[in-house]
């Protein structure tokens, strides 16, 4: 097991990393030395299936709740979020009772938002089970979705831990592997060069990726993203190059409906928008070719969804919360491995998005 440090202006806390480490749950806990009156562990329904019963199984059966939820997007949801509370509240919860989220970044950002709110905020301990969570389990964005748009409702709230078992993510299907990849390959491309070289010259299948060294390619992601959230919890600056891919991402899986596109596949394709629109901003080589033929092989679709428009997604991307006083803004690609915020006006934005919602291509 290896063990990195997450420092944010409000919290420190460890993550561990390894394989099989979900057995060792409450040895874990305890060396946190935190005196936790009861523990409220949300899953859905997927995971809790495989996993819950294996960290039920080192903990007191006495002070121990569990809380499912229907898998997916749409769990992100304020009926979700109402009755975990009314779980926490009908199992007793207390200000030093802990939430622990026992899942991929959907039970994640639910359930920390859960604790970030529940009687003000509680403990919360994060038990990632998907790839896509390396990402989602740190740095201490929590939030549910509002029809009109993704994580409007949430706040900056980090965990005590995370506990990060990656033999886990060998009972993922195909298409979660790929959206966790996703994120994996945005870390690259906005912070480290290297790591996106390492990937994106190994790696040319699902099957690749799956033997890859998974520990070692997740801790370099991982402190790309820790690094960041240390120099900016908030998202006051810098943690807005996280977004990179998002403003369009977001957008398609709002407008497609939540659940219809995994995050990381919408983010991929929002990634070779903002590769496409950074070549025309900067006038910069970024050979947007060899990247979608890269995401192509790993079973990407790396265009706009037939059946999205233009005007729609315009609309959808305006309410993103990076625009300030109005003006959109995305993150840009000025080389690889080097990002920045810029604002976008809107007709530059409708133009793109013109060009590639036509001939409506999956
Ligand atoms: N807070 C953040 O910083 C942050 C970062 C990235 C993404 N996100 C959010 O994370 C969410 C996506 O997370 P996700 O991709 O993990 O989705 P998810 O939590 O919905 O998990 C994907 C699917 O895999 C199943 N699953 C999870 N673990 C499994 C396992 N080990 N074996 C088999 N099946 C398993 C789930 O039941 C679900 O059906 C989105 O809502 C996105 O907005 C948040
Ligand atoms: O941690 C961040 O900051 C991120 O932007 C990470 C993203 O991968 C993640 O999808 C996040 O939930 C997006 O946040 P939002 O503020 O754009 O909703
Ligand atoms: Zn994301």
């Amino acid at each position: 097991m290896e063990n990195m440090r997450i420092r944010t202006e409000s919290k420190e806390y460890p993550l561990y990393i390894g394989r099989g480490i979900r057995h060792q749950f409450h040895n874990l806990v305890d060396s946190l030395q935190k005196k936790i009156s009861s523990f409220l562990i949300i899953s859905d329904e997927s995971v809790a299936s495989l996993y819950l019963d294996d960290i039920t199984a080192t903990m007191d059966k006495d002070n121990v709740f569990t809380h499912t939820i229907p898998s997916g997007e749409e769990a992100k949801s304020m009926e979700h979020f109402f009755n975990c509370q009314t779980k926490a509240l009908e199992s007793g919860l207390d200000r030093h009772s802990c939430i622990v989220a026992l899942g991929g970044g959907v039970v994640g950002d639910l359930a920390g938002f859960v604790a970030a709110t529940y009687m003000r905020g509680i403990s919360f301990i994060q038990v990632p089970t998907t790839l896509l969570a390396h990402d989602s389990s740190v740095g201490g964005k929590v939030a549910i979705n509002h029809p009109l748009g993704k994580n409007m409702i949430g706040a900056f709230y980090q965990p005590d831990a995370v506990i990060y078992d990656v033999e886990t993510l060998h009972s993922l299907n195909d298409t979660e592997w790929r959206s966790g990849f996703a994120e994996v390959i945005k870390h690259g491309l906005i912070w480290d060069k290297s790591l996106y070289h390492d990937i994106s010259t190994s790696i040319h299948s699902l099957a690749e990726l799956k033997k890859s060294d998974l520990i070692s390619i997740l801790k370099r992601a991982i402190a790309v993203k820790a690094e960041i959230v240390a120099q900016d919890e908030t998202e006051k600056g810098v943690r807005s190059y996280l977004n990179f891919g998002h403003t369009l991402g977001h957008a398609i899986e709002a407008e497609l409906g939540y659940g219809k596109m995994s995050h990381g596949e919408a983010v991929a394709i929002g990634m070779v928008f903002a590769m496409k629109l950074s070549e025309q901003y900067y006038g910069n080589q970024l050979h947007v070719d060899q990247f979608t033929n890269w995401l192509a092989s790993l079973g990407f679709s790396t265009h706009i969804p037939s059946g999205l428009s233009a005007e729609k997604l315009l609309e959808t991307m305006k309410k993103d919360k990076k625009a300030q006083f109005g003006q959109i803004h995305m993150v840009l690609l000025k080389q690889i491995g080097e990002v920045e915020s810029v604002p976008i006006d809107e007709e530059t934005l409708y133009a793109f998005l013109k060009e590639e919602t036509k001939g409506g291509k999956m």
